[in-house]
C-alpha cells in the first residue's frame, strides 16, 4: 500500500482536502465568507512571513558583507580614543550629542587625579627617611637569553628629591592643610565615579578610576537633565549617599565646578608640585595644566579635552559608522575592547567574524608597568599580547594594522633626558634619540609577527598620536583603503 507523503498534491487521497470540498458544497453564504476571510487572512499571515524571512536572509547577506574591525591593546593604550576619531570622522554629530556628558568624565579625571596626588605625596611622607631615589629596575622581554618573557623584579616607583620645594619645608602641615581644604571636593570622586559606572564597582578599577560600559552616556545626560530624579534633599555635605539619592539633575555636576572653581589655586599648586616630583598620568598633567578654564562655570568640554579624557572600557563596545567607498556605503562594525587582564576573555566571541584588527601599543611606555599586575613592562605585555594576537588561529586571516601610538609622549620623555636602557637593558649604548627607540621597538612588533605569520599575511604599521585629530584622520583615511582593498579581493573571490 502506498504511503501518503505529506508532500502529496493529490487531493483525493489527502483527508484535509476532501474535509474542506465537503464544507464548501454544504456551506452557507455565511460560512463562505467567513472562510475565505479567514483564508486571506492566513494568506496575508503567510505572505508576512516569507517577507520577513526574506528580509532577515537579506540582513545576513548584506551583514556578510559588513566590515567588522576589532581594537585590541592593553588598558591605557588609546582604543577609545581612537574610537573617538572614528566618530569624529564618521558621525560627528554623535560627538556633539555626547559632548556635555563629558563634563562628568573629566570633573572625575580630575578629582581622582587630586585624590591620588596627595595619598602618594602622604605616603613619600611618611617613609622619607628610607632613600627615595631607588633606580627603576630593567624590564625582562628584551633579555632574550632569558625563557621568561618578563621580569619579576617589581618596578620602584620614582620618588621625590628631599626636601628643596616649600611643600617638604613644613610638609607635614602643607600636605594636611591642602587635603583639609580639598576634602569637599575629594568627597565626589565616589558619587562621580558612581555616576558613570552606573553604580557597578569592578575590581581592578585602580588610578584610572572607573570602568563603563558602552551607553554610559546616555545615563549621565539623562541624570544631567534630571531624569528618574528623586526629590532634591538638603544637605552641605554630601557624600556618596546623598548624591545617590538626592540628585536632581545637575547637582553633582555644579557642585564640583563651584567647588574647582574656588578651590583651583590649590588645585594648581598641587599638580604643579606634582609635575616637578611625580610623573603623572598624561590626562592628569593635560587636565590640571588648564584648570582656571575647566573650573569655569560655564565650562564646556572641548573635542580637545574629549579626546584627553580618561574612562576605562569594561566588555566591548560595539559602534556603527557607515563608510563610503566609491559611491557606494559599507557599514562598518567597530568593536572597542576593555584592555585590562581581567577584560581580555571578553574579545574572543568577536574573533570569529572579524575581518580587521587595530592593535594599538603605546611605545611611550616603556618605563611603566601594569596596573594589574606591577611586576610586567607595559611594552612586555603589549609584545606578548600582539604575539597572542599574531598566532591565535581564529585571527589568521584577519587584515592587520598596528598602531605604535603615543609617540607625541615618547618625544617627550626622550626629550626630557629619561633614558630608555634604564628600563630595557637590551637597547644598550644605542643612541637615545626617538627615531632610534621608535625604529627599536617596531623592529620588535616586526619580528613577533614574522615569528607568527603562517599565512604570510601583510602587516600595516603606523607611528601615531591618536589625539592628533588631523594626522590621526589621515592614518584612518589610509587604514581604510587598505581594508577596502582587501574586503574587495574577498568580494571578488565570493
Ligand atoms: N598624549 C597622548 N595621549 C593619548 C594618546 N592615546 C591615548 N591617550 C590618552 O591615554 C588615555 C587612555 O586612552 P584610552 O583611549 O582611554 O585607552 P584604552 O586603550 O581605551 O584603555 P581601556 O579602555 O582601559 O582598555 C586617555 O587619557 C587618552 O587621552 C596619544 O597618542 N597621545
Ligand atoms: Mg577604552
Amino acid at each position: 500500500m502506498r504511503t501518503p507523503s505529506i508532500y502529496s498534491v493529490d487531493s483525493t487521497v489527502d483527508p484535509i482536502s476532501q474535509v474542506m470540498r465537503a464544507g464548501h458544497a454544504s456551506e452557507t453564504p455565511e460560512e463562505r465568507r467567513a472562510r475565505l476571510e479567514a483564508e486571506a487572512e492566513a494568506k496575508r499571515v503567510s505572505e508576512q512571513i516569507d517577507e520577513e524571512l526574506r528580509q532577515e536572509r537579506e540582513r545576513l547577506r548584506r551583514s556578510r558583507g559588513d566590515v567588522k574591525l576589532l581594537l585590541l591593546g592593553q588598558a591605557e593604550s588609546g582604543k577609545s580614543t581612537l574610537q573617538k576619531q572614528f566618530q569624529l570622522m564618521y558621525k560627528p554629530n554623535s560627538i556633539e550629542q555626547e559632548r556635555a556628558s563629558w563634563r562628568t568624565v573629566i570633573y572625575f579625571n580630575v578629582v581622582h587625579s587630586l585624590k591620588h596626588i596627595l595619598s602618594t605625596l602622604e605616603a613619600w611622607d611618611d617613609s622619607f627617611e628610607d632613600d627615595p631615589r631607588a633606580p627603576p629596575q630593567p624590564t625582562g622581554y628584551y633579555d632574550q637569553s632569558s625563557s621568561s618573557s618578563s621580569s619579576q623584579i617589581p618596578p620602584v616607583p620614582r620618588a621625590p628629591s628631599r626636601p628643596e620645594s616649600p611643600v617638604y619645608g613644613g610638609r607635614n602641615n602643607r600636605i594636611a592643610s591642602l587635603r583639609n581644604r580639598l576634602s569637599p571636593l575629594l568627597a565626589t570622586d565616589a558619587p562621580l565615579a558612581d555616576r558613570l559606572s552606573g553604580g557597578i564597582t569592578v575590581s581592578g578599577s585602580g588610578k584610572g578610576g572607573v570602568f563603563v560600559r558602552s551607553g554610559w552616556q546616555a545615563r549621565t545626560i539623562d541624570k544631567a537633565l534630571g531624569k528618574n530624579s528623586m526629590k532634591k534633599a538638603s544637605s552641605e555635605s554630601r557624600g556618596r549617599e546623598g548624591y545617590m539619592h538626592e540628585d536632581d539633575g545637575d547637582i553633582l555636576l555644579q557642585d564640583v565646578g563651584r567647588m574647582l572653581s574656588a578651590l583651583k589655586d590649590d588645585v594648581r599648586e598641587l599638580g604643579l608640585i606634582m609635575k616637578r616630583k611625580l610623573k603623572l598620568d598624561e590626562w592628569s598633567e593635560f587636565f590640571l595644566k588648564d584648570i582656571t578654564r575647566i573650573a569655569s562655570p560655564d565650562y564646556v568640554p572641548t573635542t580637545d579635552d574629549i579626546l584627553h579624557a580618561r574612562i576605562q572600557t569594561m566588555g566591548v563596545a560595539e559602534h556603527i559608522f557607515d563608510v563610503e567607498l566609491h559611491g557606494r556605503s559599507v557599514t562598518w562594525h567597530l568593536f572597542d575592547v576593555g584592555g585590562a587582564r581581567g577584560q581580555r576573555h571578553s574579545w574572543i566571541p568577536y574573533f570569529d567574524t572579524a575581518n580587521a584588527i587595530i592593535f594599538v601599543a603605546p611605545v611611550s611606555a616603556f618605563d611603566q608597568y601594569l596596573e594589574e599586575d606591577p611586576r610586567t613592562n607595559r611594552i612586555d605585555d603589549s609584545l606578548q599580547l600582539f604575539t597572542q594576537v599574531c598566532s591565535n588561529a581564529l585571527l589568521k586571516s584577519v587584515h592587520l594594522v598596528l598602531f605604535l601610538n603615543k609617540t607625541d609622549l615618547l618625544k617627550a620623555k626622550i626629550d626630557s633626558g629619561l633614558r630608555v636602557q634604564k628600563y630595557i637593558t637590551s637597547f644598550g649604548d644605542r643612541a637615545n634619540d626617538y627615531e632610534t627607540v621608535v625604529q627599536y621597538f617596531r623592529a620588535h612588533f616586526l619580528q613577533v609577527h614574522r615569528r607568527n605569520n603562517e599565512n604570510r599575511r601583510v602587516l600595516y604599521t603606523h607611528f601615531t598620536s591618536v589625539v592628533d585629530t588631523k594626522a590621526t584622520q589621515r592614518i584612518i583615511g589610509n587604514v581604510r583603503d587598505s581594508i577596502f582593498r582587501g574586503y574587495l579581493q574577498s568580494a571578488a573571490l565570493v
